[in-house]
């Protein structure tokens, strides 16, 4: 499937910069959806450098991640949730779950998931209405995080949230924190320390051993329960994580030609995903019907998880 995306020119996104205005705080880019310039707690996104007490916990996270995920690791998960023996539910059920998950990763979230979900999946619906299958993927991408939850294997928050990255090649410089790869046991391992490591150029993303967390799990469950997702859909699930790719460009020899066509509505993406986070909330209710619908059109009624 081959997808056109209309790139904003540099000169269209400067002339956007310039539609900032002070009071409101906010941008207009692509079809009308408003990109705040600051978080919920004042911040602008992503920001992992300020000094406050949220962002202690959330370096402490990534040590904890960058330390302990490594390729036998993934391995070891992916095997372990292949098996998808863990549950039999639908997805609005899984939906509903998330509620009690906390995410320690999140610089720029601290409402409940599911706020999260639909909060996204809105703003993308608004911009572009006639790809369903982007609104159910944005509702859907982040259903992994049940990891977290005693049923699913209660994994330590290392295991399931925060940026992902490729085991079995060198940890590449833009990954948030990178100093902390240097207790990872592979970060010294010959096989794995070369830009390369065990893969070959262009092998594409699919051959490549990414770290393990809500992402992966949620495209195996996805892939598995076979959705009728287009490809693109299963892509934004499986990296939206990425922010070394899709934000950095790091990475992208492993790509073929595949990823990068996949990579350009990921990016799409990443900006629903990224900047509807707010204070804002969607009514559940409400909107819960529509969801349903396009559940019922991509998923079955209940799957394995
Ligand atoms: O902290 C966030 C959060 O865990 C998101 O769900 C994940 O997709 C991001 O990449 C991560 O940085
Ligand atoms: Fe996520
Ligand atoms: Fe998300």
């Amino acid at each position: 499937m081959t997808i056109l995306i209309e790139q904003p020119s540099l000169e269209s996104l400067v002339e956007e910069k310039n539609m900032h205005t002070k009071e409101s705080n906010v941008l207009v880019l692509d079809g009308g959806f408003m990109t705040p310039e600051i978080n919920a707690f004042g911040q602008s996104f992503r920001n992992y450098d300020v000094e406050s007490e949220r962002q202690k916990g959330v370096e402490e996270f990534y040590r904890l991640q960058h330390i302990n995920q490594t390729y036998d690791f993934v391995k070891r998960m992916r095997k372990e949730y292949e098996k998808l023996d863990k549950a039999e539910m639908s997805i609005w059920e899984c939906c509903e779950l998330l509620n009690e998950v906390v995410d320690e990763s999140d610089p720029d979230l601290d409402e409940p998931q599911i706020q999260h979900l639909l909060q996204s999946a809105e703003a993308i619906r608004k911009d572009y209405p006639n790809e369903d299958w982007l609104h159910l993927t944005a509702l859907i991408h982040d259903l992994g995080k049940i990891l977290l939850l005693p049923s699913f294997g209660e994994l330590p928050q290392w295991a399931v949230v925060g940026d992902t990255f490729p085991l079995g090649c060198a940890f590449d410089e833009s990954n948030i924190h990178h100093k902390y790869f240097k207790e990872n046991p592979d970060y010294n391992r010959a096989a794995y320390n070369t830009k390369n490591g065990i893969y070959t150029e262009g092998c594409g993303l699919e051959n490549v051993a990414m770290s393990w967390g809500h992402d992966d799990y949620m495209y195996m469950v996805a892939k598995k329960n076979d959705t009728t997702l287009p490809s693109a859909g299963l892509f934004i699930i499986r990296y939206h994580s990425f922010y070394p790719l899709h934000k950095e460009g790091a990475y992208t020899h492993l790509m073929n030609e595949e990823d990068v066509e996949n990579l350009k509505w990921l990016k799409v993406f990443n900006k629903y995903d990224l900047y509807s986070k707010s204070k804002v909330l969607i009514d559940v209710e409400k909107v819960k019907p529509y969801y349903v619908s396009l559940i019922e059109k991509y998923f079955p009624a209940k799957l394995k998880w």
